[in-house]
């Protein structure tokens, strides 16, 4: 096969591999930027390989970094594009099965693409877009399979996060996992308790994320990889109604984690804080996905939101979940939550129309806790229409709060 109209991405990149090719060694396009490309998607990261052994590459040209030297992998950087490439390597001895003991560089592609987890993931690409397709990964990507290089189980060992790969591109492709790789990912299920959980994240939330999802999901329950997944054992019937949900495509991780969250039912904020920090996300989205769920919580009893409750969760948790909630089948109109969270009088405590140095200045209160107090009966005073949001009448709705609090 000879792909005669590659993306712009790979015309940039074929100076690089000329270069290298003039120098006297092969050097191929490969990983899942060709695989996109044949499938007819949009590629992100152009990845190359190539003979030529670390040294060498960076005697070719002028601007490199050693991202990952021992690896054999340089990249190289050309009119502002940062290109990997990677010496063909062999790998042996996956004692930790997460990573080889020992990578040695050969200058046979063969020997580099059949230590590649799928065959779709294992073509290669010259130059001029003729693809090279040693282990038929063409016909895999025709039929849609997903099928590991040579015995499935070797490759799995090799590294266990490829069964996490596996489930994730069968939802990001919609593809089927062929019955004996399916079969090695359910008999080493429990090794993906040795992968480091940030990876495993990675490949869960581009599952969720992914087209085809319930093709994932039923990959996944399938094999039982999911009980080796952090906080998941037990989850079962949370993903069987996930994969019951009508037809569902989620745009966001904060989106992800919401519904996860949601339909594991989880009682309060500090069983989503626990769930999440075993999943190490990071602060920023337990943040938004409590914020969302307590949205859920409050739209699930009453159609109409508090002002209190809008303000708390600004609009970013506010979308997040509305669309939750409209896939589980009790949402809103987007555009009348997006009204209501405009007709509030502030959607900033920082526009609230005096401040604590201001309280300080008329010697309303004295540093110290009750500041903080009563700058928050004014904030929610001013969210909930009951004083308006100008300086004077703030300044006399704090002394009375003050005095109250005096007696
Ligand atoms: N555990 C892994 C990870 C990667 N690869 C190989 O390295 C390539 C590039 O890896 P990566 O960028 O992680 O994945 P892609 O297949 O390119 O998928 P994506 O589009 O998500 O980047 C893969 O195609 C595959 O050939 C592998 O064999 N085993
Ligand atoms: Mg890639």
């Amino acid at each position: 096969m000879i792909l005669t109209q590659l993306p712009t991405e790979f015309e940039q990149a074929k100076p690089i591999i000329e270069t290298i090719e003039a120098a006297g060694f092969e050097a191929y396009f490969v990983g899942g930027s060709v695989r996109d490309t044949i499938l007819g998607k949009p590629i992100h990261d152009v990845d190359i390989a190539t003979s030529a052994f670390p040294a060498e590459v960076k005697s070719l040209f002028k601007r490199t970094v050693d991202t990952g030297i021992e690896h054999g992998t340089v990249m190289i950087l050309d009119h502002g594009n940062g290109y990997e490439t990677t010496t063909f390597r062999t790998e042996s001895g996956y004692q930790d099965f997460r990573r080889p003991d020992q990578v040695t560089f050969v200058r046979s592609l063969k020997e580099d693409l059949k230590r590649r987890d799928f065959t779709i993931n294992a073509l290669a690409m010259r130059a001029n877009g003729e693809v090279i397709d040693l282990f038929d990964g063409l016909a895999d990507l025709d039929t849609r399979v997903i099928r590991a290089v040579g015995v499935a189980e070797d490759r799995f060992h090799e590294d266990a996060l490829r069964m996490m790969r596996a489930v994730r591109f069968a939802s990001q492709l919609g593809f089927t996992i062929e019955p004996a790789t399916a079969q090695a990912i359910a008999d080493n299920a429990q090794l993906l308790t040795k992968i480091a959980v940030e990876r495993t994240r990675v490949e869960w939330e581009k599952l969720l994320l992914g087209q085809q999802p319930v093709r994932g999901l039923q990959a996944l329950v399938a094999s039982a990889l999911y009980r080796y997944m952090p906080q998941m054992a037990d989850q079962a019937p949370m993903l069987t109604k996930l994969m019951a949900l009508p037809t569902w495509h989620l745009a966001s991780v904060e989106e992800a984690w919401t519904l996860l969250v949601w339909l594991m039912g989880l009682p309060n904020e500090a069983a989503i804080r626990q769930l999440l920090k075993a999943w190490k996300t990071s602060n920023e989205l337990i943040d938004h996905v409590m914020a969302a769920w307590q949205v859920m919580t409050a739209l699930q009893h009453d159609s109409k939101l508090a002002p209190m409750t809008l303000f708390k969760a600004g609009a970013a948790a506010l979308k997040t979940a509305n669309t939750v909630a409209n896939l589980v089948g009790f949402g809103q109109p987007q555009a009348t939550i997006d009204a209501a969270y405009e007709a509030l009088p502030i959607q900033d405590k920082h526009a609230l129309a005096l401040n604590g140095g201001d309280l300080l200045k008329q010697q309303v209160v004295k540093p110290g806790p009750r500041m903080g107090q009563v700058l928050a009966q004014l904030l929610t005073a001013v969210v909930n229409g009951k004083v308006s949001n100008e300086s004077s009448a703030l300044l006399d709705f704090a002394r009375m709060v003050a005095d109250t609090e005096n007696d």
